[in-house]
């Protein structure tokens, strides 16, 4: 018996043609194109299709009372401008126009799908971690903390300089002082938080950093006396504090999902010129600070007796001048990074 050739409709997606073929309660007997063998009671039905470009050899289908429908899958998203190799359509294929979207609804359906996708496993990958609401809030408090103390010291420091001019320079240490210590003992957590995960940032920058600056406050300013009122401190300390009033508030607002364009300018930005200032003041610290160990001994490393002399503290200090630029390079290389990092997707985001 000849077989018969049934109605065969099609539509297709970026990623898969749809076959619908005209015959109730079918049975299947063969999908693999090019034939395709169905039979019905005691009719035989098959039509054969060589398709545009290869396809994947899995192909679906579903038989239903009143058709059968095939689904094959493309191995690539891409737009085909017609089913089948040759350009002239056979007599028993026509568009299934139930199913049926040009390219560019078909791919703005496929846009919808894949974000719905990403939505979904963003959303998954928040709920997965059932203390991300405690981290944040912790977060939140701690920038605060850090905001109120280096607001403190920015705003007292800027009214004394308007009040006492020049003065204001050689009291800082003593007005500022408990302040500074405070909010820099508590910056040891940018080093513990990356550690732990609580923030996706490097270890070493933050280690660079806050250890830097420790070494700054507590070593040279605070175990010498003859530092104390000199006017480096003023400016040490007010260039650490202006980056970290723009800083820390950013931080606060990513802990609520919020972003302020300026306030991301400012932080991404004033490291600029502050940076290497800071550096350069904590270096002028040092170099004074060399002669006043060296005539005090303090701190100095007692050698044995039959050499009868100690190792002044001024030569790791002058070891730590070399590592102190060099703590700057990374860091600075680390800052340029985030900078471009963060001004590349928002440009992406924008497109
Ligand atoms: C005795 C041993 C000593 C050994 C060391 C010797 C080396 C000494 C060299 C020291 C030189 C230091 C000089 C320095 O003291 C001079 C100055 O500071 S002058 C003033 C100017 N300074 C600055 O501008 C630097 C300010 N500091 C910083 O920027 C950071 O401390 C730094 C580690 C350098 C960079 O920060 P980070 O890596 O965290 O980058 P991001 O800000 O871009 O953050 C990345 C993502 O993490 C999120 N994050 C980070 N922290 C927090 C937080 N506290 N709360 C919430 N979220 C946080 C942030 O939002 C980013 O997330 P996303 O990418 O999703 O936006």
């Amino acid at each position: 018996m000849q077989a018969l050739t049934p109605h065969v409709y099609w539509a297709q997606r970026h990623g898969e043609i749809y076959l619908r073929v005209e015959i109730s309660d079918a049975q299947v007997r063969k999908t693999c194109f090019g034939l395709c063998d169905f039979s019905k009671g005691e009719n035989e039905y098959e039509f054969s299709l060589e398709f545009l470009k290869p396809v994947k050899p899995e192909v679906k289908h579903k038989s239903t009372q009143r058709q059968v429908n095939i689904t094959v899958k493309k191995p690539e998203l891409v737009w085909w401008d017609r089913l089948t190799k040759q350009e002239k359509k056979p007599l028993f294929l026509a568009p299934d126009f139930d199913r049926w979207l040009d390219e560019s609804d078909a791919e703005m359906e496929l846009r919808e799908k894949e974000e719905k996708i990403n939505k979904v496993s963003i959303e998954s990958r928040v709920r997965k971690d059932p203390f991300l609401g405690l981290k944040k809030g912790f977060l939140f408090m701690y920038n605060l903390v850090q905001f109120l103390g280096y607001s403190w010291i920015f705003v007292n420091m800027t009214v004394r300089l308007f009040i006492l001019g020049q003065d204001s320079f050689y009291d800082t240490f003593h007005t500022i002082a408990d302040v500074m210590y405070f909010c820099q003992m508590l910056a040891i957590m940018e080093v513990i938080n990356p550690a732990v995960g609580l923030v996706k940032t490097g270890v070493m920058p933050a280690f660079i950093q806050v250890m830097g600056r420790n070494f700054i406050l507590f070593v040279i300013f605070g175990t010498l006396e003859d530092m104390q009122n000199k006017p480096v401190v003023f400016f040490v300390f007010y260039l650490w504090s202006i980056i970290e009033i723009f800083r820390y508030p950013f931080y606060m607002l990513a802990c609520i999902d919020t972003e302020w364009k300026l306030l991301t300018w400012l932080r991404y930005t004033i490291w600029i010129p502050l940076y290497p200032l800071g550096v350069l003041a904590e270096a002028v610290a040092l170099i004074q600070s060399i002669p006043i160990f060296d005539e005090t001994k303090l701190l100095s490393i007692p050698l044995p007796k039959a050499i009868g002399m100690s190792l002044s503290f001024s030569y790791i200090l002058q070891l730590y001048l070399v590592i102190m630029f060099l703590g700057l390079f990374i860091n600075f290389r680390h800052l340029f990074k985030q900078r471009s990092r963060r001004f590349r997707t928002k440009k992406r985001k924008a497109n």
